[in-house]
């Protein structure tokens, strides 16, 4: 594979509150032995030349006079000069602007959750791979050195994990939040269980299925939802998911999970909120129980930067009897780290510019399925419903 440097090119399709993160966190300098670097070389905006010229100034993205800027985002994805789109747009639009990417064979990177339903996700994994190009949901904690140290160094050394308690709760819902808010209009697909209820499934996913042992299934067994109080529509906010683990031939159940989320709880919710979401939060945000040790994760799960460890052999009890903990740091290197992610799918990216390709590759497409079939389970059991127009399946590739 080639060493030398590879300059990904990106376009933003939407310029959102996320990109306003992600994009600076991808153009921070890097060091000269590194061998991918970014630049954001197009963004199409429904908000006009203007506020976009704007936007670009006020996030410090640099090279802002030479980004091409598109009203129109179907423009963008059938001219533009770019080696991958990042799509931001609200979940509900994920799956239209996604087709028309894959369609004009663009490889792209899709928020979470990728879409509305794990059939819209399959049916864009389906037309990534007919037409070659990459694909991936931008599930950026999957990526972080923390979760990527679970799962290679500790998951496989702590024995089976037998329960896992994952939370992402978050009190985003402030009564200062606009009703044409994204997390207060159904029609954008507001609920806490889309928005931040991936996480948590997503690392009930990861403690229940890394490694996967070959012919287990896990499924979702129960699923109960409380609305957000006082708005007009049935916004989903406490949630709360169990998973169980079903294995061999026997179809024995062998581990269970118990997932929870919510976008009112727990803590202040006067704004501007995200700075809290670096407050220290007395619980772990994910407690994985194995056979031989437990893990645990602290607030916010969505950027883990500690494993907490406690081993449970007699060898590993001090001198009072106590379980020892062992603390293992694996901070983000700087900024945000949601570019982690980025330069996942740049890698693939340039290795198939130089390598070739025979058909087109979803990365964490495995993981993505599972969590957006628990969502749909956990969605349907817990009657939480956004309407055909949303949920549907639009027509096949
Ligand atoms: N990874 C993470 O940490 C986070 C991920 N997310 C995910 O990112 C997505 C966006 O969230 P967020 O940034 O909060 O959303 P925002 O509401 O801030 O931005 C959504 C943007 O989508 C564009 N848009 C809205 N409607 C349309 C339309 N009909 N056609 C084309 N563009 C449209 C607008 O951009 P413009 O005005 O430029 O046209 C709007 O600003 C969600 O799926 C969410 O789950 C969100 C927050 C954090
Ligand atoms: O992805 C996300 O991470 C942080 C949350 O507060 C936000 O609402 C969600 O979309």
């Amino acid at each position: 594979m080639s060493t030398e440097r590879f300059t990904c090119r990106w376009a933003a399709l939407s310029l959102s509150n996320i990109a306003a993160v992600f994009l600076p966190d991808i153009l921070l300098p890097r060091d000269e032995s590194e061998s991918i670097v970014h630049k954001l070389v197009a963004a199409s905006t429904t908000s006009g030349q203007e506020r976009a010229t704007n936007w670009l100034k006020e996030h410090k993205i640099e090279g802002a006079e030479g980004i091409k800027l598109f009203h129109l985002w179907e423009e963008m994805l059938e001219t533009g000069d770019f080696d991958v789109v990042y799509i931001s747009t609200p979940h509900p639009l994920h799956y239209k602007h996604v087709r028309k990417a894959l369609e004009h064979k663009r490889n792209v990177l899709v928020e979470k959750p990728a879409t509305m339903t794990r059939a819209q996700y399959e049916s864009l994994v389906k037309l990534a791979v007919h037409q070659d190009v990459v694909l991936m949901e931008a599930m950026w904690t999957h990526y972080l050195p923390a979760t990527k140290y679970l799962q290679e160094e500790l998951l496989p050394k702590i024995g089976p994990v037998k329960r896992v308690y994952a939370d992402f709760s978050f009190p985003i819902v402030s009564p200062e939040l606009s009703v044409s808010s994204r997390f207060l209009e159904k029609q954008a697909g507001a609920g806490a269980l889309l928005d931040q209820g991936v996480y948590a499934l997503t690392w009930a996913d990861i403690a229940l299925n890394s490694p996967r042992t070959p012919g287990s299934t896990t499924q979702v067994v129960y699923a109960n939802t409380m609305p957000v109080p006082d708005v007009a529509h049935d916004i989903d906010d406490i949630n709360t998911v169990v998973l169980s683990r079903i294995e061999g031939p026997s179809d024995r159940q062998t581990a269970i999970g118990i997932v929870t989320t919510s976008m009112t709880l727990p803590g202040s919710n006067k704004p501007p909120f995200y700075r809290r979401l670096q407050a220290p939060r007395p619980a772990p945000a994910v407690l994985i129980q194995a056979t031989d040790a437990q893990v645990s994760i602290p607030f916010p799960p969505i950027r883990p930067q500690e494993l907490h460890v406690q081993w449970y052999g007699r060898e590993f009890v001090d001198e009072e009897g106590m379980e020892r903990e062992e603390v293992i740091r694996k901070p983000v290197e700087r900024g945000w780290g949601i570019w982690y992610q980025a330069d996942v799918i740049a890698a693939k990216v340039r290795e198939r510019q130089t390598e070739g390709s025979g058909e087109g590759v979803v990365i964490g497409k495995e993981e993505s399925l599972r969590v957006l079939g628990y969502l749909d389970e956990a969605r349907r059991i817990g009657g939480i419903r956004y309407g055909e127009e949303l949920e549907g399946l639009p027509p096949s590739i």
